[in-house]
C-alpha cells in the first residue's frame, strides 16, 4: 500500500505526518518502527497520524507514535507542525484549531509570522499522573513541589519535579546542561523500573528567571534537539519551585520555544516547519524493515 507522507519537524524534533482522513492508514508499531528508523525508512524522532475525530467538539484526532514504535499520550512540537500541515494540505481553514487528544481537546492557532502557539491541556504533578512508584522512596525536602529523590542504580540519587503534560516528565536542574549527563543518566531515568510506562527525562539550566536551556532523553527516542512538552514541564517546574517566572524562554539544541503558564493555562509558542513531501510504499517497506532485524546477527 503506498501512503503519501510529509517530513516535517518543530524546532529540530522531527516527524513523518501522515493524513489518515483522505487516506487510509493503520498504524502498528512495526510500521512505525520501520518509517522513523534512520537508515532503513525515512527517518523521524516521532509519527503524527491525522484522524477523523471522535470527539463532537474536535476538528481532527492528533495520534502521536514514537520512533520505537509506542504510541504516547502528546507531543508539543508535533502539535505545532500538526496544524500547519492541516493547513497546508488543505484538510481545513479553520484557524485556531482543535484537536482531540488522548486527555482531551488542545487548542492550536497559526499566526502571521508562521509561529504556532498551543493551549497545552492540562498540567499535573502527582506520581499517579506519571505512573511513578513511591513506595519506599523519601520526598525531597523542598515545599509546595513534587519533588522526589530518586535513587540510581550506582547508588547515586536525583532530586526529580514530576510534571504531566498528558505525557510524562522527570525534570532536574543542572548548572550547565552541555556537559550535563544526558546520555548516560537520560536512559536510566527514561527506563527506571519507578517509572512504569517510562518518562521524558529532562535537563535544565536556569539562566535567568525568564530564561532557561533545556536537553531532553525522550521516552522512546532518546535525545531530541528539541521537546515542547518537555519545554513545558522544565518551565512549569521551575515556576513551581521559585525558580522562573512566566513567560520562559526555553533554549532548546533545535531552537527557541516559549512557555506561559498562570498556574492554569499552558501556552507553548514555536516554528513548524514543512521539509518535503513524498510516498512509500509501507508494506515493503516494513517488510525489509523486519528483514533487516532477522539478518542481524
Ligand atoms: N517522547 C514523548 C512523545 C514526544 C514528545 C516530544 N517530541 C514533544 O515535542 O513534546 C513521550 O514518549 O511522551
Amino acid at each position: 500500500m503506498i501512503w503519501n507522507f510529509t517530513k516535517m519537524h518543530g524546532a529540530g524534533n522531527d516527524f513523518v505526518v501522515l493524513d489518515g482522513v483522505r487516506q487510509p492508514i493503520e498504524m502498528t508499531p512495526e510500521r512505525a518502527r520501520a518509517l522513523a528508523d534512520r537508515h532503513f525508512g525515512v527517518g523521524a524522532d516521532q509519527l503524527l497520524l491525522v484522524e477523523n475525530p471522535s470527539h463532537p467538539e474536535a476538528d481532527f484526532r492528533y495520534r502521536v507514535f514514537n520512533a520505537d514504535g509506542s504510541e504516547v499520550e502528546h507531543c508539543g512540537n508535533g502539535a505545532r507542525c500538526f496544524v500547519r500541515f492541516v493547513h497546508e494540505q488543505g484538510l481545513s481553514r479553520r484557524n485556531p484549531l482543535r484537536a482531540e487528544i488522548c486527555t482531551g481537546l488542545i487548542t492550536l492557532n497559526e499566526s502571521e509570522t508562521g509561529e504556532v502557539t498551543v493551549d497545552m491541556g492540562q498540567t499535573r504533578f502527582q506520581p499517579a499522573d506519571v505512573h511513578f512508584m513511591t513506595r519506599g522512596l523519601v520526598n525531597a525536602p523542598l515545599h509546595h513541589d513534587t519533588l522526589w529523590t530518586l535513587p540510581l542504580p550506582d547508588g547515586d540519587s536525583v532530586d526529580i519535579s514530576l510534571v504531566a503534560i498528558s505525557n510524562p516528565h522527570a525534570v532536574q536542574v543542572v548548572d550547565n546542561v552541555d556537559t550535563a549527563p544526558v546520555a548516560t543518566v537520560g536512559p536510566i531515568i527514561e527506563s527506571h523500573p519507578r517509572f512504569t510506562q517510562r518518562i521524558n527525562a529532562g535537563f535544565m539550566q536556569v539562566v535567568d528567571r525568564h530564561t532557561i536551556k533545556l536537553r531532553v532523553y525522550e521516552r522512546g527516542a532518546g535525545e531530541t534537539l528539541a521537546c515542547g512538552t518537555g519545554a513545558c514541564a522544565a518551565a512549569v517546574a521551575g515556576i513551581r519551585r521559585g525558580l522562573l517566572d512566566s513567560p520562559v524562554a526555553v533554549h532548546t539544541r533545535g531552537g527557541l520555544l516559549t512557555i506561559a503558564w498562570d498556574g492554569d493555562s499552558l501556552q507553548m509558542t514555536g516554528p513548524a516547519t514543512t521539509v518535503f513531501t513524498g510516498q512509500i510504499d509501507i508494506d515493503k517497506l516494513t517488510q525489509n524493515y523486519l528483514q533487516k532485524d532477522a539478518a542481524t546477527p
